[in-house]
């Protein structure tokens, strides 16, 4: 059977020679910059297909390049993808983030049109179109016309806006006149896309007017449309065209007597940002665009928890990649766990989807083998992690967000979408509960401790967020020692572990907290204090231990060892007794 095949539209640029190549070929080139994780997007290669029926010539070509390949794209590394940028005569002329069909459209049009004026008049003709420049964070600037050496710094001096247009406006067709007033205006497009909010996640962004049902209502009645606009505080300085508009006069362009109806403006000016809302916002609807740290002033950003699942299929076929995206936008895995759901447990889970069409599909995706649960922390983590996800449904995902993680993730002839994320930090807490309970483990300073070691060993545990459910001061028998270290009868080290272990008083303590084995073994460090000292030497064992005998604290090593050492230790205790803290 033989399959049709496409011609190839773009060329693959691999090396600095195939890029500079590339640039100086005349006419518009287009080039598609991707990351070797989620590869070329599909649906760019689609519109631009599209566009070179409609209106391409030979002065319109298309390229893809790995950001990681060239050096000038090596800024994109990591951040929002996929980009389109524009190139004529080696210069950039302008980005496009995201698959904005109607955007690339509209930019490759309006290039070609130049470039054919050009073709057309020659040297008579002096474009209207800026040169822009990426900079180090991935945002690019405007290279100043009347001196093109001069690179404006958008991380000390840029302002973004942040403008949400509403359901009610996107219906009655207002989006592109709010484009064009804020592109007449001088602002550039840095990023844009609509979608569909669920009422979860209209609580979780406005907190404060998610009691009005009016509002809910209006909000979740259709996609809403975002658009973050940027623009540079140098060029006010040197008296352009741009001087006199703030955000507020933005606003007024946009929609001078009934604004509120419509767009919601929010000032992201860098230096003195001040609303939560906004890093909540840009955290969702802009989950790539990496507006670093100290350009979204730090103190509004909230680090939070969220669960993650990766349901079975894509764990099986796709584990390191989905882990390294992961890591790749930002996210600290504090825990994960692979546990195999049984049938009650997912119902459990899903309980509130249980009597719709997809439910029985669902739960059989969810129960198939192990799943990878997640613990993701990073600022606004919870919406940073629904953002990347994308639609719920898969085709949904794939024709409307394409770079969605559920789109690049989707797995064939699969309709269940393989990536789970919470909706608002309180579900998160919950979600987490289930698949992080908490777990208690027998810590114990070991016998010589002196009362200021003691209690700095207790204040560390309580910083690291351990509660301590018992604790007493025991000095262990002989018989008591060596059941305790039974594991290791025979080694040469024995007798002196046991002489050691029963030579004196020890503290013995039951630590909870979800991961209180692990985390409590990290606090610990390596058994032998030299090599604590070369890998991790903020541990316990690192600054505090003699040698390797005396190595100051024990932790259990797993869940059944914990569970025999704390019934040798405190007996047949019951279970709400160790949820008592120590005061
Ligand atoms: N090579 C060794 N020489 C001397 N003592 C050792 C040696 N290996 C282990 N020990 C002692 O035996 C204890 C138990 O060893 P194990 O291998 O279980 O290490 P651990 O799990 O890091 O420590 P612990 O069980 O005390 O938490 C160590 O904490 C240490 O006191």
């Amino acid at each position: 059977m033989s399959r049709k095949k496409e011609v190839q539209i773009q060329i693959e640029v691999s090396n600095e020679e195939q890029w500079k190549e590339a640039l100086l070929a005349p006419g518009l080139l287009v080039v598609d910059v991707y990351q070797r994780w989620c590869g070329p997007c599909k649906a760019v290669q689609n519109i631009f297909r599209k566009c070179k029926t409609e209106y391409g010539d030979d002065l319109l070509r298309f390229a893809v390049a790995e950001a990681d390949d060239i050096l000038e794209l090596s800024s994109l590394k990591g951040k929002c993808l996929p980009v389109c940028l524009f190139y004529s005569g080696g210069k950039l002329l302008s980005i496009v983030r995201g698959v904005n069909g109607p955007l690339l459209q509209k930019t490759i049009l309006e290039l070609v049109d130049v470039e054919k004026k050009k073709q057309q008049l020659g040297s008579k003709y002096v474009p209207e179109v800026q040169e822009l420049f990426l900079d180090d964070n991935h945002q690019e600037g405007i290279k100043s016309p009347s001196s093109q050496n001069v690179d404006i710094d958008i991380d000390d001096h840029g302002t973004y806006c942040v403008v949400i247009i509403k359901p009610d406006a996107v219906a009655g067709g207002q989006v592109e006149a709010i484009r064009k007033k804020a592109l007449d205006a001088g602002y550039s497009i840095v990023a844009e896309e609509e979608r569909v909010l669920d009422k979860d996640l209209i609580h979780t962004l406005y907190e404060e007017k998610a009691e009005q049902p009016e509002f809910v209502k209006s909000m979740s009645s259709g996609p809403v449309h975002t658009l973050i606009l940027s623009k540079r505080d140098k060029v006010r300085e040197e008296e352009s065209p741009l001087t006199a508009i703030t955000d507020l006069e933005l606003a007024e362009l946009i929609q001078p007597k009934k604004r509120s109806n419509y767009v919601q403006e929010v000032d992201m000016g860098l230096s003195d940002c001040s609303i939560e809302m906004d890093s909540r916002q840009l955290a969702f609807f802009f989950p790539t665009l990496n507006v670093t740290s100290d350009t979204q002033a730090g103190s509004i950003s909230e680090i939070q928890k969220t669960l993650a699942l990766i349901r079975p299929s894509l764990l099986r076929k796709r584990k390191d990649e989905i882990l390294k995206t992961i890591h790749d936008f930002g996210f600290q895995i504090a825990m994960q766990r692979e546990i195999t759901l049984t049938d009650e447990q997912a119902k459990e889970f899903y309980k509130d989807h249980d009597g719709t069409d997809y439910f029985p599909g669902l739960i059989n995706q969810m129960t198939s083998g192990p799943l990878l649960a997640l613990a993701l922390t990073r600022e606004d983590a919870v919406l940073h992690w629904r953002g990347l996800l994308g639609p719920k449904v898969v085709d949904e995902a794939k024709e409307k967000s394409p770079e969605s993680l559920r789109a690049q993730f989707a797995i064939d002839n699969v309709a269940i979408n393989q990536l789970h994320g919470s909706s608002t930090p309180e579900e998160a807490q919950r979600d987490l509960n289930k698949f992080f309970p908490t777990e208690h483990t027998l810590a114990v300073i070991k016998p010589d401790y002196t009362q200021e070691l003691r209690d700095s060993i207790i204040n560390r545990i309580k910083e690291a967020g351990f509660s301590i459910s018992q604790v007493t001061e025991k000095k262990l028998t002989r018989d008591m020692a060596e059941e305790f270290y039974k594991d290791h009868v025979g080694k040469y080290f024995y007798n002196h572990l046991v002489d050691y272990m029963s030579r004196g008083p020890s503290v013995m303590m039951i630590l909870s907290k979800e991961n209180a084995i692990t985390e409590w073994r990290e606090m610990m460090g390596p058994t032998d204090p030299e090599q604590a000292k070369q890998g991790s030497p903020n541990c316990l064992r690192a600054q505090f231990a003699k040698s390797i005998l005396e190595n100051v604290v024990h932790g259990s090593s797993n869940v059944q060892h914990a569970m025999d050492n704390i019934m040798l230790i405190f007996g047949d205790i019951p279970k709400q007794t160790l949820l008592k803290k120590e005061k």
